[in-house]
């Protein structure tokens, strides 16, 4: 099926995989995965908004592609975990790689032989990708608290402190699945008060400890 697709533009493919379908070529397809296809119109369409917010198509197949930068190795498999789960729920799994802070997600639909409405869905700009209930005072219940931060790729450090002044006031506490080739959303997550209360408080004690520690080897 690839062979017969690569190098073809998107809606010939569509094309020829509509007609592999009905000339039998392809697996069965429920009905279920035939109603993800998207039609060539809708898909060009699509593609459009998604590369409006970073995405690109894969070149010689019928994919999307994205990468991410993260500040810390951590954040990143932060993110990842929580893209394993929506993953998980959605039966739509991306294609990925992970070095260090960067994440870089392949979005295809196996099942339909290309792009399908789930990649789109998976990738659009309003995926609400994580939020964790959590009451916290004054703010919209069901909001993320997590001092998380996704930094768009290529934002030099004075556009990045610029776009950390304006989005001080207007931080939205969503992680998107699209971000970082262009100059995507600065995006960060404040600490719940009373989760910053408990590491504070846990480093207090274990700051007693080491210095009783430090002492009592002083003493022998
Ligand atoms: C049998 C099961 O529904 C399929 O293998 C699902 C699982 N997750 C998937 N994920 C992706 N990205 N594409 C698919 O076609 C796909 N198919």
């Amino acid at each position: 099926m690839s062979v017969l697709m690569c190098g073809l533009r998107p809606c010939n493919r569509v094309l020829i995989r509509s007609s592999l379908m009905l000339s039998g070529l392809c697996k069965n397809h429920s009905s279920k995965e035939s109603s993800h296809w998207l039609s060539p119109a809708d898909r060009d369409q699509q593609v459009k908004e998604l590369r409006t917010a970073g995405w690109v198509e894969v070149k010689d197949r019928d994919a999307i592609f994205k990468e991410l930068h993260f500040k810390t190795f951590n954040q990143a498999f932060g993110f990842m975990s929580r893209v394993a789960l929506q993953a998980e729920k959605m039966n739509h799994h991306p294609e990925w790689f992970n070095v260090y802070n960067k994440v870089q997600i392949t979005l295809t639909t196996h099942d339909c032989g290309g792009l399908s409405k789930r990649d789109v869905k998976m990738a659009s700009p309003s995926n609400r990708l994580v939020t964790i209930i959590c009451p916290l005072r004054g703010r919209k219940r069901g909001r993320l608290s997590r001092d998380q931060t996704a930094v768009p790729v290529g934002q030099s450090g004075a556009d990045q402190a610029r776009s950390d002044g304006q989005k001080q006031q207007s931080a939205e506490p969503v992680l998107p699945l699209v971000n970082s080739l262009d100059s995507g959303p600065l995006i960060r997550f404040q600490l719940h008060p009373l989760i910053l209360h408990r590491q504070q408080s846990s480093l207090h004690t274990q700051t007693h400890e080491n210095q009783r520690e430090i002492d009592s080897q002083g003493k022998k």
